[in-house]
C-alpha cells in the first residue's frame, strides 16, 4: 500500500523528518511518500496559518488521487483541512492529532499534550472536544518554542519539551504524553526515556491506523457529509479547483 504523508507547512527539512519517521514505523510492503504544498506558511503557529495551509493540503490530496494513493496523513497537529480532504477521496484520511488522541486513550485513562507555542494550544483543545476526547486530556501544555526551532535549534527545543513533559508527569496525574507537533516525530524515544512515561506521537500513530484501516478494507464513507463535493466552478486563483 502507499500512504501519502502531507506536511501542511512548506519546510522541506520538516517534511523529510516526518517522512523518515513514518517510513521507519511502516510495515513491510507499506510505501511512504511524503509531500508538502507548493505554497503556504513555512510553519503553522496560528489560526491564520492553519486556514491558509488547508488549501495546500487539499491540493496534495487531489494530486494523490491521481497517483492512486491508499491512505493520507495530515501531519500537522491542527489537522488542517481534515474533513474537506475526506470529501475528496474514498481512502482513509488521518490527522495526527486525532490519531494520537485515539492511541493515547488505549494506553492511559488520562494524558497531557505537549505542543510548541501556547497560543496554538486552543486549537488542540478544540480538536479534543470535537473528537470526543476532552475528558481524557488533563492539559494542553506548551514548550514555548517556535515550530522551526525543532529544525534549527533541535537540542534546545528537545530540552524544553522534556522539561514540560516532566512537569506534566509530576503535576497532571497522567499516564501518557501526546506530542503536539509533526516536527517532533523523531523525538519520541528520547522524550519517553527522559520523562519516564509512554509518549504517543501522531505521525507514527497515524501510519499504523492507516495500515489497519486499509487492511480492514475501510475507507472514508461517501454517504452523507463526506460524499464527493457537488460540481462547482471556482474563480480567480482557485479556478484550477473547479470540478464536475
Ligand atoms: O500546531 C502546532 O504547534 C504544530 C504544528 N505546526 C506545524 O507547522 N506543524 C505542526 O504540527
Amino acid at each position: 500500500m502507499q500512504i501519502r504523508v502531507i506536511n501542511p507547512n512548506t519546510t522541506r527539512g520538516m517534511t523529510d523528518t516526518i517522512g523518515s519517521a513514518a517510513q521507519g514505523i511502516a510495515a513491510p510492503g507499506t510505501v511512504i511518500t511524503s509531500t508538502q504544498p507548493a505554497h503556504g506558511p513555512v510553519s503553522i503557529e496560528s489560526h491564520f496559518d492553519e486556514a491558509i495551509s488547508a488549501v495546500g493540503v487539499l491540493e496534495e490530496v487531489m494530486a494523490g488521487e491521481r497517483d492512486g494513493v491508499d491512505a493520507y496523513i495530515i501531519a500537522c497537529f491542527g489537522d488542517p483541512g481534515l474533513l474537506a480532504a475526506r470529501e475528496l477521496t474514498r481512502a482513509p484520511v488521518i490527522g495526527i492529532a486525532e490519531a494520537a488522541f485515539h492511541m493515547a486513550t488505549l494506553i492511559s485513562t488520562r494524558f497531557s499534550v505537549v505542543t510548541t507555542l501556547g497560543r496554538t494550544g486552543i486549537i488542540a483543545e478544540h480538536l479534543l472536544e470535537q473528537y470526543g476526547f476532552g475528558h481524557h486530556c488533563r492539559r494542553v501544555r506548551a514548550a514555548e518554542i517556535p515550530v522551526l526551532d525543532l529544525e534549527d535549534d533541535g537540542d534546545a527545543a528537545l530540552t524544553r519539551i522534556i522539561e514540560e513533559g516532566r512537569r506534566a508527569r509530576d503535576e497532571d496525574g497522567i499516564g501518557a504524553i501526546v506530542l503536539g507537533c509533526g516536527g517532533m516525530a523523531d523525538l519520541t524515544d528520547e522524550i519517553s526515556e527522559a520523562v519516564g512515561l509512554p509518549v504517543v506521537e501522531g505521525v507514527t500513530a497515524a501510519v499504523k491506523l492507516s495500515e489497519a484501516l486499509v487492511g480492514l478494507g475501510l475507507g472514508t464513507s461517501k454517504v452523507g457529509d463526506l460524499a464527493f463535493p457537488r460540481a462547482k466552478a471556482f474563480t480567480g486563483r482557485f479556478e484550477h479547483l473547479s470540478h464536475g
